[in-house]
């Protein structure tokens, strides 16, 4: 286990937080390595907890975990996460009266960019990277939903991170802007890990190479996106009618129902994709954990 932590951008085991009496995270251990990786789950799954502990924002109750090869728990290794991390949160705590420069200036003086010449290059080169050139001098309350996410970006992007947490990043865009972003953040993935929360199945089909599944603060699954989809093979069907004992059945573009759940005798299977293993995952009793 000591060489998977040693190798491993991060590595997490046995990690538990409580709000109150609310547990959120109970026992979850992950092992993130380079590219992108998808955290997906239903709303108050813990997916937020989770990215904030390994932002160093949050100290979990119990459990380990080496980020980058250093440890959060101890002030030397929360510094060493913290010049190297860049996160992008929910809610970014924007000043809506700053230009976009301004705001991302601001970020590169929190994270120490203390030369002003340097620390201006770097926020440019930085608002390039997100196609926020010409814009930079907007004050954000102009920019919309699309360009103020682009802001967010690019101020967890100061510094050139080794690792990029991102909260759902996508949320409230458009197709086009949603699109646009994910051609960023895959590129982004190229060079460095990236750890994005979601609800969305067809974001981890298109930008993650890496899939991890919570519900209910456990993790249900950690594998590739083909491997989540493969859990649901055998258990997709198509009929001519809406099958009643199916987890989800509707009526697909074909005219034809489209099924998932436990097949009846006969059925006509079809090829599995990502939200069929997702729906099948979390819609099974909990304690049942896949790897693959
Ligand atoms: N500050 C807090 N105080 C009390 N309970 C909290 C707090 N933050 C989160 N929770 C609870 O912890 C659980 C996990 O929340 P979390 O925000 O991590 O889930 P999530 O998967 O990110 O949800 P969403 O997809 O809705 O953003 C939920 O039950 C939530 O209500």
């Amino acid at each position: 286990m000591t060489v998977v932590a040693a190798t491993s951008v991060v590595h997490a085991s046995g990690l538990t937080l409580r709000y109150g009496r609310t547990t959120a995270l109970s026992d979850v251990s992950v092992t993130l390595h380079g590219g992108v990786t998808g955290l997906l789950g239903p709303n108050g799954a813990g997916k937020t907890t989770l990215l904030r502990i390994v932002a160093t924002a949050l100290v979990p109750d119990r459990g380990a975990l080496s980020v980058l090869g250093a440890d959060p728990r101890t002030p030397a290794g929360r510094l060493a996460v913290r010049r190297r991390l860049g996160y992008l949160p929910q809610d970014p705590g924007f000043h809506p009266g700053f230009t976009a420069f301004e705001f991302v200036d601001y970020v590169a003086i929190l994270k120490e960019l203390t030369d002003r010449r340097a620390r201006h290059q770097e926020v440019r080169r930085v608002l390039d990277a997100v196609g926020l050139t010409g814009r930079s001098g907007r004050k954000i309350r102009a920019l919309s939903g699309g360009m103020r996410q682009r802001v967010a970006l690019a101020a967890a992007l100061v510094g050139d991170p080794d690792l990029l947490i991102l909260d759902e990043p996508t949320v409230g865009l458009d197709p086009e802007q949603r699109l646009r972003f994910r051609e960023v953040i895959a590129e982004l993935g190229e060079g460095r890990a990236v750890l994005l929360s979601t609800h969305q199945t067809e974001e981890v089909m298109a930008l993650c190479q890496r899939v991890v599944v919570l519900d209910r603060g456990t993790v249900r699954f950690e594998g590739t996106p083909a491997g989540l989809a493969a859990h649901a093979r055998g258990r997709v069907w198509t009929s001519g009618s809406r099958a009643p004992g199916a987890l989800a059945s509707w009526r697909a573009g074909d005219g034809r129902y489209r099924n998932v759940g436990a097949p009846p005798d006969g059925a006509e299977l079809l090829e599995p994709t990502v939200e069929d293993g997702y729906l099948t995952l979390v819609d099974s009793p909990a304690g049942e954990e896949d790897r693959r």
